[in-house]
């Protein structure tokens, strides 16, 4: 079967260059004045990835499975020697960095996806040396297991380039001695500069008046990766835009959804808008219910200061599954562009229903014994407020007003300390009108074929895969039906690991792709739909069922999905998957 790359492409300018000063240079620079290199006039680069999927020069057809991130990424152009990206990691020593952020930077380098020159720069207020901070990440460094060579000199040659500077989040002191060290380790080459901002996010904003301030780019590009949570409501959110944007232009901050970056959502277009067969089926008029299911088999862990304060809607709904909602629900974009997309994605969103309180169901894990072991309640952790009523689980209900959705319900579960570590997107056909095989003839049992509706999964993890449920008769002279599935398993299709989406998104943002960051009225959009169930349930205080630690959540999610008569499919009576 062909597979079809579209990721190596030569494309002049755009991608690593340089943006106009004016769009990057809100912030004045109050260093004190350093020698700074003239950046060289060319600007033309390798472009390395398209993950805006633009078959453009260099697309191809193969056979089997090709395109494969390494090969063909490494060529570079003369040009790009004279370019320079450094990455700052602020909130170096914290979780995400060490879990995600340097880990997904080393497998870009390992994997020749960054530019060839290249800066990582971690900042917190933590005392450290650069060789700290190296045996600090080296402990999370892995190689790619599907081609381990060189894993040891690849991993010396990235830790090489990784530095550490201490400083304070709300000092300009601190930012300016960072760009000193930028500028020293840039070496005259046209610099471009990307921020991570991995810390809480009460202190995003100082971070961005300091860092603008004093470490821009002083010739190329300045941008400030935004992690979530963008807010605790609709309010706080605008706010928080707001004041980034007295800053920063618009097109600097990147507002990272991870979920954007996972290899089954990003294929989730792909499906739909590249295979003929669906796009007739993806309305009101074939599909009946759409669910959207996260679940995690561990609780809050180490973060219930953090969690306690948003709760899982605002953690998980009202981000991550309402994102892929989007994706799943958008009109045909005009093109793969980025702003073309999140046009769309906003247009949907603008077209929901606000959730209402009654299509809502709360839940918080409680302790339990299994095997004589026993497992904490959410409110044992020493962080979390006695008697909290922050949900760990909840369930909704949700409309789009449109004429392709109108009546379809969008079922979203989402809860920690649950029997399974899961993220799904359901999608059950309507049933056959007429159905020859639901009148009573199929004798000899098999399927229940009234049940049996068609289904479309998408398994976003563990465990890659789309399959489609569909009835079938089982061989023999008789006639028996059955439901089977016809699948697409990635790890016995695709003979590779799958890169983390963190990789991804961090690619993406230093070739300034948007398409997978989250645009302020996007955003907008998201909070305007729970925001107000949000604050009923905070100022009610709305007390949570109660499920044990390891269960399948509260039963009320089953009550809320039976009122739109659906079942969750994620409670398989087969057994399978
Ligand atoms: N961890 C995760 O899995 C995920 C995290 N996120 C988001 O990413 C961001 C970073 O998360 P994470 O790494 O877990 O955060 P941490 O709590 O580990 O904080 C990161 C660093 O910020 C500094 N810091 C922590 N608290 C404060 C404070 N009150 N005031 C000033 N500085 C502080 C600390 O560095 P130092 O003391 O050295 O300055 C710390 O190492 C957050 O916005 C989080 O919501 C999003 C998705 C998943
Ligand atoms: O954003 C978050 O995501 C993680 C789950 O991410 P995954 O990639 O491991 O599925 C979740 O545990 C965390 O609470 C939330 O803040």
């Amino acid at each position: 079967m062909a597979s079809i790359s579209l990721r190596f492409h030569l494309q002049p300018a755009a991608a690593f260059s340089a943006q106009p000063f004016n769009a990057s240079t809100k912030p004045h620079r109050h260093c004190p004045p350093q020698k700074i290199h003239a950046a060289a006039g060319r600007r033309c680069l390798l472009r390395v990835k398209s993950s805006n999927g633009h078959p453009q020069i260099g697309a191809s057809f193969s056979d089997g499975v090709l395109d494969g991130m390494s090969s063909g990424a490494g060529a570079v152009l003369p040009e790009q020697e004279e370019n320079t990206v450094s990455i700052t990691v602020v909130g170096a020593s914290g979780d995400l960095a060490k879990k995600k952020i340097f880990p997904a930077l080393f497998a870009l380098f390992y994997e020749d996806w960054l530019p060839k020159h290249f800066t990582v720069v971690g900042y917190a207020r933590s005392k450290m040396s650069d060789q700290e901070l190296r045996n600090m990440i080296s402990m999370t460094l892995t190689c790619r297991i599907d081609q381990r060579e060189n894993c040891s000199d690849k991993t010396e040659q990235f830790l090489k380039r990784c530095f550490y500077q201490s400083g304070q989040y709300n000092s300009e002191e601190g930012f300016c001695e960072l760009d000193r060290k930028l500028t020293e380790k840039e070496a005259g080459k046209q610099p471009n500069r990307l921020f991570y901002l991995s810390i809480p996010p009460n202190i995003f904003v100082d971070v961005v008046r300091s860092a603008s301030r004093t470490a821009s780019s002083p010739g190329g590009w300045t941008r400030f990766i935004v992690e979530k949570p963008f807010g605790r409501d609709y309010e706080s959110s605008g706010e928080l835009t707001r004041s980034l944007k007295m800053y920063l232009e618009e097109e600097q901050i990147f507002r990272i959804d991870h979920y954007l970056g996972k290899e089954l959502v990003e294929n989730l277009s792909v499906l739909r808008f590249s295979n003929l067969v669906f796009q007739p089926l993806w309305s009101r008029d074939y599909i009946r219910n759409v669910q959207l299911i996260f679940s995690e088999d561990f609780g809050t862990e180490g973060r219930g200061g953090y969690f306690d304060n948003y709760g899982i809607i605002r953690d998980i709904m009202q981000n991550h599954l309402l994102q892929i909602l989007a994706l799943f629900a958008m009109e045909t974009p005009v093109s793969l562009a980025a702003e073309d997309i999140r046009n769309e994605k906003v247009k949907v969103l603008r077209s929901m229903r606000k959730l209402k309180l009654e299509d809502v169901v709360v839940g918080q894990y409680k302790g339990h014994t299994r095997g004589g072991k026993s497992f904490p309640a959410y409110v044992d952790d020493p962080t979390v407020p006695n008697g909290s009523v922050t949900p760990t689980f909840a369930a909704a209900a949700l409309f789009i007003d449109n004429a392709r959705w109108d009546g379809v319900p969008f079922l979203m579960k989402a809860g920690k300390a649950l029997h399974t570590r899961r993220a799904e997107i359901r999608v059950q056909f309507r049933r056959v009108p007429g159905n020859l095989y639901s009148r009573g003839n199929n004798v000899g049992g098999g399927t229940h074929l009234d049940m049996a509706t068609n289904e479309l999964v998408l398994r976003v993890q563990p465990d890659e895969a789309i399959y489609l449920k569909i009835n079938n008769k089982v061989p023999g002279l008789g006639m028996r039906l059955d439901s089977s599935n016809l699948n697409l398993f990635y790890s016995e299709r695709y003979h590779r690991e799958i890169p983390d989406a963190y990789e991804r998104l961090l690619l993406d943002a230093i070739e300034g792709e948007r398409r997978l960051f989250i645009r302020s009225d996007e955003l907008d959009a998201a909070w305007a739909i729970f925001t107000p169930v949000l604050r009923e349930l905070e100022e009610n205080r709305v007390a949570p069922e109660l499920y044990p630690y390891g269960s399948r959540g509260p039963v009320g999610a089953h009550y809320l999905a039976s009122k739109y008569n659906v079942r969750w499919g994620d409670i398989s009576t087969d057994g399978s998957f």
